[in-house]
C-alpha cells in the first residue's frame, strides 16, 4: 500500500454538484461566471439542493422558506453572553451555536428526507442569524430580527448593521454568496461527507464542516489575507514585506491552489468587486496592495489568486468585521455542504480509506519494571 499526501488527485466520490475542469468551475453544468453575473444566491441554492435551476414559483417558495425559518431559540443566543474567554473566535461560536441549534430541534435525529430538507432550509435560514447575533452580542448589541421583505443577502447585511444596504453592497454581497456557495470536495464538504457517511445527523455533518472550513489553510485564509494587508499597512510597504515572506519561505495566504493551475475563475469577479468598492469607501489602497502583492506572488512563485484573496478587501469596504469573513464563507458554503449531505444520504456507503503503516516492525510487549 502507497499513500498521497493530502489525498493529492485521488478521487474519492461521485458528486452531480459542482465540477472543476480545467480550470472552469461549474455549478450543475451552469458556469460559475454565468451565475456569478446573474444568479441571485437563494437561486443557487435551489440549484445546488435540486439540481436544476427553480421556476419563479418554486423560487418564491424557497425565500418565503428561508425568511419563515431565520429566527433562533432565544437559548442559542442568551449563550453567546455566556464565555469566560472574552474573544472568543466567531468560527468557534458559530461551530458551537450550530451544533447548539441541533438540541433545540426536535427532529434532529429524524433521517427521512422531508425532514433532511426541512433541516436544510433551517440551518441555511438560521446560520445568518446566528453569525450576525453574535456580532451585535459581543459589542453589546441587541440582535436585529430578519426583514422579510428582503432577500437573503440583503438580510444578512441588515442584521448585521441595522440598515438596509445599498444596492451595490446587496449585490456585492449576493455574488460573493454565490461565489462560495459550492467547490467539488474542498476540505470542509468532505469532512461533512465523511461525517453523514457513517449515518450521523445534518447538524453534526454541519459543526464537522465549520471546524475543517475554519482553518487558515481553507476557509480561514480570507481573514488572514486582512491581517496581512493591515500589517503591511501602506503601499510602498509591500514590495518589502512580500519578498521578506517569500524569502523565508513562508505562504502568502490567498495565493494557490490544491486543483487550479492556471487560476480560480472566482478570483476575478471579487477583484472587480474590490476595485471598485474600495474606491467607493476611499480605501482604494487595500486594492492597489493587493494588486501589488498578486502581480510578486504570480511572477515569482507563478502562484495565482484564489477566493480568499481579493474577498478580504470586498469584506473589508463593507464594513464588516475581519474575524466574520470565514462565518460569511460559512453562511454561503452551508449551502454545498448540505446539498453534498444530501447526495452522500441518497448513495451512502461509509468512507474508511486506508494508511500506509510506517511505524515500527513487530515489536514484544515489555513490562513495566523491565523498560
Ligand atoms: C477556499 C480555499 O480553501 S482556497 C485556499 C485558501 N488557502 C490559502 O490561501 C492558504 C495559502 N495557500 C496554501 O497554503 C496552499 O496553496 C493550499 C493549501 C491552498 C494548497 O496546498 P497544496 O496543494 O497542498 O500545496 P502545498 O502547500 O504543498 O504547496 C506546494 C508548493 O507551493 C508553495 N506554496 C503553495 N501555496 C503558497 C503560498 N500561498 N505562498 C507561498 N508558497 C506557496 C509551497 O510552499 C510548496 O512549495 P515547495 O514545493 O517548495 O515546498
Ligand atoms: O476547493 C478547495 O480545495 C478550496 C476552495 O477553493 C474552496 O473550498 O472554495
Amino acid at each position: 500500500m502507497t499513500s498521497t499526501k493530502g489525498l493529492e488527485g485521488i478521487v474519492a466520490t461521485q458528486s452531480a454538484i459542482s465540477s472543476i475542469i480545467d480550470d472552469t468551475l461549474t455549478y450543475v453544468g451552469y458556469d460559475i461566471d454565468d451565475l456569478a453575473n446573474n444568479a441571485s444566491f437563494e437561486e443557487v441554492v435551489y440549484l445546488l439542493w435540486h439540481l436544476r435551476l427553480p421556476k419563479e414559483e418554486e423560487l418564491a417558495e424557497l425565500k418565503q422558506q428561508l425568511a419563515d425559518n431565520m429566527s433562533v431559540p432565544e437559548e442559542v443566543l442568551a449563550h453567546f453572553k455566556t464565555y469566560p474567554i472574552k474573544d472568543v473566535h466567531p468560527m468557534a461560536a458559530l461551530r458551537t451555536a450550530i451544533s447548539l441549534l441541533g438540541l433545540y430541534d426536535a427532529n434532529a435525529e429524524d433521517m427521512s428526507k422531508e425532514e433532511n430538507y426541512l433541516k436544510a432550509i433551517k440551518l441555511q435560514a438560521k446560520i445568518a442569524t446566528v453569525v450576525t447575533a453574535f456580532a451585535r452580542i459581543r459589542k453589546g448589541l441587541e440582535p436585529i430580527a430578519p426583514d422579510t421583505s428582503l432577500g437573503y443577502a440583503a438580510n444578512f447585511l441588515y442584521m448585521l448593521n441595522g440598515k438596509k444596504p445599498e444596492s451595490i453592497e446587496e449585490e456585492a454581497f449576493n455574488k460573493a454568496l454565490v461565489l462560495h456557495a459550492d467547490h467539488e470536495l474542498n476540505a470542509s464538504t468532505f469532512t461533512a461527507r465523511v461525517c453523514v457517511a457513517t449515518l450521523s445527523d445534518m447538524y453534526s455533518g454541519v459543526t464537522a464542516a465549520i471546524g475543517a472550513l475554519k482553518g487558515p489553510l481553507h476557509g480561514g485564509a480570507n481573514e488572514q489575507v486582512m491581517n496581512m494587508l493591515m500589517e503591511i499597512g501602506e503601499e510602498d510597504k509591500v514590495d518589502e514585506y512580500i519578498h521578506n515572506k517569500l524569502a523565508n519561505k513562508e505562504k502568502i495566504m490567498g495565493f494557490g491552489h490544491r486543483v487550479y493551475r492556471k487560476g480560480d475563475p472566482r478570483a476575478k469577479h471579487l477583484r472587480e468587486m474590490s476595485e471598485k468598492l474600495t474606491e467607493l469607501r476611499g480605501e482604494g489602497k487595500y486594492f492597489r496592495m493587493s494588486e501589488q502583492i498578486e502581480k510578486i506572488v504570480t511572477g515569482e512563485k507563478k502562484l495565482p489568486p484564489n477566493v480568499d484573496f481579493y474577498s478580504a478587501s470586498v469584506y473589508h469596504s463593507l464594513g464588516i468585521d475581519h474575524d466574520l469573513f470565514t462565518p460569511i464563507f460559512a453562511v454561503s458554503r452551508i449551502s454545498g455542504w448540505i446539498a453534498h449531505i444530501l447526495e452522500q444520504y441518497e448513495n451512502n456507503r461509509l468512507i474508511r480509506p486506508r494508511a500506509e503503516y510506517i511505524g515500527p516492525d513487530m515489536q514484544k510487549y515489555v513490562p513495566i519494571d523491565q523498560r
